[in-house]
């Protein structure tokens, strides 16, 4: 598809500016003619430098504006999918919707995209005329993205996760929220903190209380304090004990490697508890897998550090882990690092991993961009 005309949507968010910089970065401008869209300032200006020939924003409301489009890329989120996908589609558009918004995901006619992991997968559902392309959830695709070999091997019977999720999976808000109750406790003990005589139990004591008495305001968005403390809840809550962020580890883990309900083939069971922490924007998770076999530890790390160009085996030592296993670390870079591997008490079939992912990055833009690529360069 030479010069395929492009509809981006969302594109000055804060995944959509992720997306933007990466798009930037790989030159894949010079494979579109982009057309920007709004839900806030038609008619405004596109920005310059991305534009093309189409300098002004076009409301990102108008079907017809947007049947004009070969693909349409959004990163604006569930709410303007819901609204504006169905009706685009019924007036009989037929073009590709690449989405990093939840809504589609577990749709017949949905491709989970992370090529890395499913590129079989996804020219599967290209040969039979897929036209919908969804990026998976951040927690999920940086875990495939670090650990996807050994299920390519088919060597997981099942897989526990015990996730650390950043602030920025809540969006922008979330993340200037934390940032002002870490500044609010800061300044609560700051002449405490400069007197090195000070008591360390009466430091404890004032930050709780503050934590304790943070006005509504200071959690309107996390609606408890995050900073200093964490949310063992991510998502709505499913009424059967699950949120619905572990609910997605199972569901979009087997959906995206192309097996369980729907493939005819038996899904992989996946749990665990998924945490909010007060990092900024990389997702952490501890992961504990029961194998099918025993396989040597080193083995094992061969597979994984050979399965894509962005895995990063840290060896499992504390030197290492301290030095490349972190989210300040991995944040703002594709690197995603896999360590503390190591066989379990339970068994030599029982492996543990610690795998990090930056979440607006392999967690959101990346794997919509590289779908993108994929469609314009077919
Ligand atoms: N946050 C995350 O970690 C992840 C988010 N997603 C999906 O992506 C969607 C978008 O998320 P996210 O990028 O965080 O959302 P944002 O709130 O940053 O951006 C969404 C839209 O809000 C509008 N907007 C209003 N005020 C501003 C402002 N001051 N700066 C920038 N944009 C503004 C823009 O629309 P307009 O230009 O039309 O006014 C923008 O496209 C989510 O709803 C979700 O579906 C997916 C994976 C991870
Ligand atoms: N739920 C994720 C962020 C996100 O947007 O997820 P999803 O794309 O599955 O709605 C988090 O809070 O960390």
């Amino acid at each position: 598809m030479a010069q395929a005309r492009v509809g981006l949507v969302g594109w000055r968010g804060m995944v959509g500016s992720v997306l933007m910089d990466r798009m930037q970065a790989e030159g894949d401008f010079a494979l579109i003619e982009p057309l920007f869209f709004s839900t806030s300032n038609a008619g405004g200006a596109a920005p310059a430098g991305l534009a093309k020939n189409e300098t002004q924003l076009f409301d990102a409301f108008d079907l017809e504006a947007l049947r004009r489009c070969d693909i349409v890329l959004t990163c604006q989120g569930g709410d303007y999918t819901s609204e504006v996908f169905p009706k685009l589609r019924a007036a009989g558009w037929n073009g590709h919707w690449i989405d990093a918004a939840s809504t589609l995901r577990m749709k017949d006619d949905a491709v989970i995209v992370l090529d890395p992991v499913n590129l079989p997968v996804i020219k599967n559902a290209l040969a039979r005329g897929g036209k919908n392309w969804i990026g998976g959830n951040c927690t999920v695709s940086c875990m495939l993205m670090g650990v996807g070999a050994l299920y390519k091997a088919g060597l997981v019977e099942w897989m526990s996760t015990q996730t650390y999720q950043a602030a920025s999976g809540g969006g922008a808000q979330h993340m200037r929220e934390l940032l002002t109750q870490y500044g609010t406790l800061n300044a609560e003990v700051r002449s405490l903190l400069d007197d090195p005589k000070s008591a360390i139990l009466e430091i404890d004591r004032k930050i709780i209380a503050k934590q304790r008495s943070l006005s509504a305001a200071e959690t309107a968005n996390f609606g408890v304090p995050l900073g200093g403390s964490l949310i063992p809840w991510i998502d709505k809550d499913l009424g059967n004990g699950m949120s619905k962020e572990e609910w997605k580890g199972g569901a979009e883990t087997n959906k995206i490697l192309g097996q369980g309900e729907g493939f005819g083939t038996p899904a992989v069971p996946v749990d665990g508890f998924c945490v909010r922490i007060g990092a900024m924007r990389c997702h952490s998770q501890a992961l504990t897998f029961k194998l099918k076999k025993d396989v040597p530890l080193a083995d094992l790390e061969a597979m994984i550090a050979a399965d894509n160009a962005w895995v990063k085996l840290v060896p499992n030592t504390r030197e290492a882990t301290l030095q490349d296993l972190t989210p300040v670390a991995v944040t703002g870079t594709l690197t995603i690092p896999v360590g503390r591997l190591r066989k379990m008490a339970m068994g030599p079939e029982y492996l543990g991993a610690f795998t990090i992912g930056d979440q607006l990055l392999w967690g959101a833009a990346e794997p919509l961009r590289r779908m993108l690529r994929l469609l314009v360069e077919a």
